[in-house]
């Protein structure tokens, strides 16, 4: 089960509003990722993505209800791991002066498929399915403006896209699953505008009844209500109910047949390990894993001897932890690339020396433990960005499931992400499930493998990483130790807000290891 305090905890105090997912609520936001269990992996042992989010298109006349059905059928649906409801409104083009003036009066035609950017709307639809992240616009209804800022969306199983033609353009409708149109009759969608324009748009009586006799109604027999025909089923805009569940059953059963195709190929954490019953071995050469191990110093080991020591009061192991990551951040710098510069001292003199060349550092650490290497890295690196990920396994299939992405903006704008130099921050690599899954983030964001640095205090020979290296052999590996194994032993629960019980767990645990380094660190 995923810690039900770390989940509180976070949707509650998210800094970054847009980046932050919304847990699944009776009225979900549009354009805003809703998560309710965490997603399950969405690739494969081979690293590759092996399923799209599926894409359900609602479309339908303004009023008729299209907002509506797309939360009656994430309601529906109940449990799914994670959904955006992208709404084809944000699309609207910006408009110049001439054209808010006539917007203002009601002049500007916002029901002509012209109006909205359909390419820019498909783009960002591509994206989304191939489980990339995507910085969609944002629209102001009460300016008919296209404001400045960016929603930066990433992450979703199942997107419902609605707007008014949604199914108008053939590139979109090649990129859905399923199309649903919404059937209202027209006083009904009108007497529903009215009222909704009025109390969240910011409009008058008149102003919408001009609007709609010049520009609604007649684009809506002209160009909306024409695309029905590209429906798979027709919706009516009141008394859905049995409707809604047809969808729902439909949708859960596809999502199931995926499901099953899939799972075979899962990266499971267990299926990454040599071993299959209670011990992995150590099939594995050291040299062919091609870790950065740091020196080991008598200094060094006399660390890891008080971090692994049972024994060692919290504070001293907080005060090892923090020493060691400086250490560890130090050595990874040196993958940077570097080019020469030239100073001079205050004496007057030239020195030859070398400047990092590298652009956009930022550090993400999958929590929990990987916080602990969070301030030893902010000492190495000056006001650095640092994001993190929240991945947990599944009590039930000890699959890894992602249940919160809040990367830095580097990472969150695929311009940037592709130039970025991303240190992934672990305490260790163990089944690597972990590892594997913020890797294929930071990918799917568009970093670049070898730009991506993982930093960690320990790695099991006998653990994951074998897969890991194979996967990604460009991800530079940074690690202080190397224990030789891995055992599935029992965890002792800790008792706390998140479990009052001190409810233990089963779990691989790496030998010698240094216990739960989060738990230690932050207890
Ligand atoms: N089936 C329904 N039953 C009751 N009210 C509805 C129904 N569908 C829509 N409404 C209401 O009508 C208004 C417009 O619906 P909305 O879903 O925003 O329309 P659209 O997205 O198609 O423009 C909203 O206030 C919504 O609550
Ligand atoms: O600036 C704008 C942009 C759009 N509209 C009207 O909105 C509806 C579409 O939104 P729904 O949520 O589907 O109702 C469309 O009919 C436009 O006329 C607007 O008034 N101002």
């Amino acid at each position: 089960m995923p810690d039900e305090r770390m989940r509180h905890s976070l949707s509650e105090g998210a800094p970054i509003v847009d980046a932050a997912p919304q847990y699944l609520s009776l009225q979900p936001k549009k354009n805003t990722v809703l998560v309710s269990h965490g997603r399950p992996p969405w690739y494969g042992e081979d690293g590759k993505r092996t399923c799209d989010a599926y894409v359900v298109a609602v479309s339908g006349g303004s009023g008729s209800g299209k907002t509506h059905v797309a939360r009656q059928i994430i309601q529906s649906l109940g449990s799914i791991p994670t959904v955006i409801i992208l709404s084809q409104d944000s699309f609207y083009k910006h408009h110049n002066e001439e054209e808010l003036a006539l917007a203002h009066a009601n002049m500007l035609d916002f029901d002509h498929p012209d109006a909205i950017d359909m390419p820019m709307f498909a783009a960002c639809l591509a994206d989304l399915k191939a489980c990339k992240q995507s910085n969609i616009p944002v629209y102001s209804f009460s300016e008919h403006q296209r404001l400045e800022e960016k929603k930066y969306l990433y992450g979703a199983t199942i997107i419902i896209t609605e707007g008014i033609m949604a199914l108008h353009d053939p590139a979109l409708r090649a990129l859905y699953d399923l199309k649903v149109f919404v059937q209202c009759d027209s006083d009904l969608m009108l007497a529903r505008r009215l009222q909704r324009d009025v109390k969240e748009r910011g409009r008058s009586v008149d102003g919408i009844l001009d609007q709609y006799l010049r520009f609604v109604k007649p684009s809506y027999d002209n160009f909306v209500r024409p695309t029905s025909s590209h429906a798979d089923i027709i919706v009516p805009g009141s008394n859905n109910a049995v409707a809604i569940e047809l969808i729902s059953a439909h949708i859960r059963r596809q999502l199931q047949e995926r499901a099953n195709q899939f799972r075979q190929r899962l990266a499971l954490p267990h299926r990454y390990l040599n071993g299959r019953s209670g011990a992995s071995t150590l099939e594995c050469r050291l040299e062919d894993l091609d870790l950065k191990v740091l020196p080991q110093t008598p200094q060094l080991q006399g660390i890891y001897t008080i971090l692994r020591s049972k024994t060692t009061s919290r504070q001293d192991f907080v005060f090892f932890v923090d020493r060691l990551s400086t250490i560890l951040v130090e050595h990874a710098l040196q993958y940077l690339p570097y080019a020469p510069k030239t100073v001079i001292t205050p004496v007057g003199v030239e020195s030859h020396g070398q400047k990092s060349d590298a652009k956009n550092m930022c550090g993400v650490s999958i929590l929990r433990s990987g916080g602990a290497l969070e301030r030893g890295f902010r000492r190495v690196i000056n006001d650095v960005p640092v994001g993190s990920l929240l991945v947990q396994s599944d009590a039930k299939t000890g699959e890894p499931l992602l249940l919160h992405v809040m990367l830095p903006q580097c990472v969150r704008l695929r311009h940037l992400a592709e130039e970025s130099w991303v240190f992934l921050l672990d305490a260790q690599i163990g089944t690597a499930a972990a590892a594997f899954m913020a890797i294929r983030v930071l990918l799917d964001h568009g970093v670049r493998e070898d730009r991506i640095v993982f930093v960690t205090f320990l790695v099991a020979r006998g653990g994951g990483v074998s897969v890991l290296r194979r996967v990604f052999p460009r991800v530079t590996i940074v690690c202080g130790a190397v224990d030789d194994q891995m055992r599935e032993g029992w965890l002792e629960g800790v008792q706390g807000e998140g479990n009052p019980e001190g409810i233990g767990r089963k779990v691989w645990v790496m030998q010698p290891g240094m216990g739960q380094i989060g738990d230690r660190y932050y207890l």
